[in-house]
């Protein structure tokens, strides 16, 4: 039978604009998107949506309405739906078990357990959310033990490799779709209804099929791998310092190597967003519970080197400033974790800001998306009292590049907006 009826459970970064793609681009299909928290749900239903994506308005100003919807009425989208995209918060544990390293799967638990507490008839429930290999598992008992006799589900994992700043554009033309489905009759007949979905669009023979497990570690071994592709450059970079070699000229150089390929090998001050360290840290703990110790070490290691580009980066700014920053001013571009989007999470600038707040530096910040407030909130660690107002003495926002660099003694070059290319420094 074909999807005819879609509910998204999580209207975040990817929730919000891959169901919304599906509308775009299925007519044919309703696509109800549902979260829990009221504001950002009525911030979809505005003119103003939560995320800033290059070429989200369009696509849901044209769908919202007709076939896209945005509503806190999880339940009742949840028995409209023939096929749930689950596609919630799966953060790093911060206690309990693995905590610093688990992810924590309280929203997928919490989104299952919904399911089938008011499911009225059999769906196929789709894992969009990154999760640890064989997640699909748990959400099947729960599902099987709570739900009412004669309902049946089936499970698919369908991992997103959408970046934010280029979502649209991934979703619209994405290099694959991958589908992993238990290999039974049912599972594959599942399989087969979501890629039915994709091909409204997408080329068949971009759709991978694969077993569940593949699909749900592919997602991050796929992570995994660009970011260890960043801290191999990274490290290379402290190499290139010391000895006068140029990283940018030895990425390419690398680079133009067709087995190696020229992507993501751009030396930084540390990736950042709110995915690659959690995932990587994920499969490090996934590692040690499978007693893999020296694959969790390898894997580490990549998270321990974007660490210490940061800290190398930090200390590098105040040998060159006479081995002092106190009162000395810092203008910091860009505070988002990458250029086009307005996402701070794990964003290079927080470590980078708190350590120059350390050293007692007066730090002026430009970003053309974020939120002020957003920037005081992430600067400001939770549970310190009085750390709001530490933060508030030793940064100020600014409304442009040039008012930041005014009179300052460094301007750190953060996040690469383009704006950044264009703004000339007297
Ligand atoms: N942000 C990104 O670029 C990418 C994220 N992912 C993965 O996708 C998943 C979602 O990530 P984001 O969209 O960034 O997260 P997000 O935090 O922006 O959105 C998740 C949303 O789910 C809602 N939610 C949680 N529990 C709920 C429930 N029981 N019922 C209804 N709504 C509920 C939250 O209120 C929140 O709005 C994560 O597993 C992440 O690792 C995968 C690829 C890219
Ligand atoms: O699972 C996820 O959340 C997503 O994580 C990343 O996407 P994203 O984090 O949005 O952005 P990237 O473009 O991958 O950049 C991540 C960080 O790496 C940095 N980076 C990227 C590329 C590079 O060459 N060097 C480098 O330092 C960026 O500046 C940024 O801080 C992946 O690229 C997506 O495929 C994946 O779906």
């Amino acid at each position: 039978m074909p999807v005819r009826n879609i509910c998204c459970i999580g209207a975040g970064y990817v929730g919000g604009p891959t169901c919304s793609v599906i509308a775009y681009k299925c007519h044919d299909i309703k696509v109800t998107i549902v979260d829990l928290n009221q504001a950002r749900i009525d911030a979809w239903n505005s003119d103003n949506l939560p995320i800033y994506e290059p070429g989200l308005d369009e696509i849901v100003f044209e769908r919202r309405g007709k076939n896209l919807f945005f509503t806190t009425d999880v339940d009742g989208a949840i028995q409209e739906a023939d096929l749930i995209f689950v596609s919630v918060n799966t953060p790093t544990k911060k206690s309990g078990m693995g905590a610093g390293m688990a992810a924590d799967l309280a929203y997928v638990e919490g989104a299952t357990r919904r399911i089938a507490e008011v499911a009225k008839s059999s769906k196929i429930v789709v894992e969009k959310s990154t999760v640890p290999c064989r997640t699909a598992q748990s959400m099947r008992t729960i599902l099987e033990a709570n739900s009412t006799p004669g309902i049946h589900f089936d499970i698919c994992s369908n991992p997103e490799f959408l970046a934010e700043g280029t979502a649209i554009k991934d979703l619209l033309n994405p290099d694959r779709v991958l589908i992993g489905a238990l290999q039974t009759p049912e599972g594959i007949a599942a399989q087969k209804a979501l890629a039915e979905v994709y091909t409204h669009w997408v080329p068949a023979d971009r759709v991978i099929t694969t077993n569940l497990w593949s699909s749900e570690l592919s997602k991050l071994a796929a992570n995994a791998l660009l970011a260890q592709r960043i801290s191999s450059i990274n490290a290379l970079s402290a190499i290139c310092e010391a000895t006068g070699a140029d990283v940018d000229e030895v990425a390419y150089a690398c680079g133009r190597d067709s087995r190696i390929g020229s992507k993501f090998l751009k030396a930084s001050v540390g990736f950042g967003g709110s995915c690659f360290q959690k995932d990587i840290l994920n499969l490090v703990y996934l590692s040690e519970q499978l007693h893999l110790p020296e694959v969790a070490a390898y894997w580490k290691q990549v998270v321990i080197m974007n660490e210490y580009q940061k800290k190398r980066f930090v200390r590098h700014i105040i040998s060159t400033l006479f081995n002092t920053i106190t009162n000395k001013k810092i203008a910091v571009l860009g505070f988002a974790f990458k250029k086009d989007t307005g996402d701070t999470r794990e964003a290079a600038a927080i470590t980078l800001i708190k350590d120059f707040i350390q050293e007692h530096a007066r730090v002026a910040v430009y970003d053309p998306k974020v939120d002020h407030e957003q920037i005081f909130r992430d600067l400001s660690e939770p549970g310190i009292v009085d750390n709001r107002k530490e933060v508030e003495k030793h940064v100020t926002i600014c409304a442009s590049a040039y008012e930041a660099c005014h009179d300052a003694d460094a301007v750190v070059l953060v996040t690469e907006w383009d704006e950044f290319k264009d703004t000339a420094l007297d």
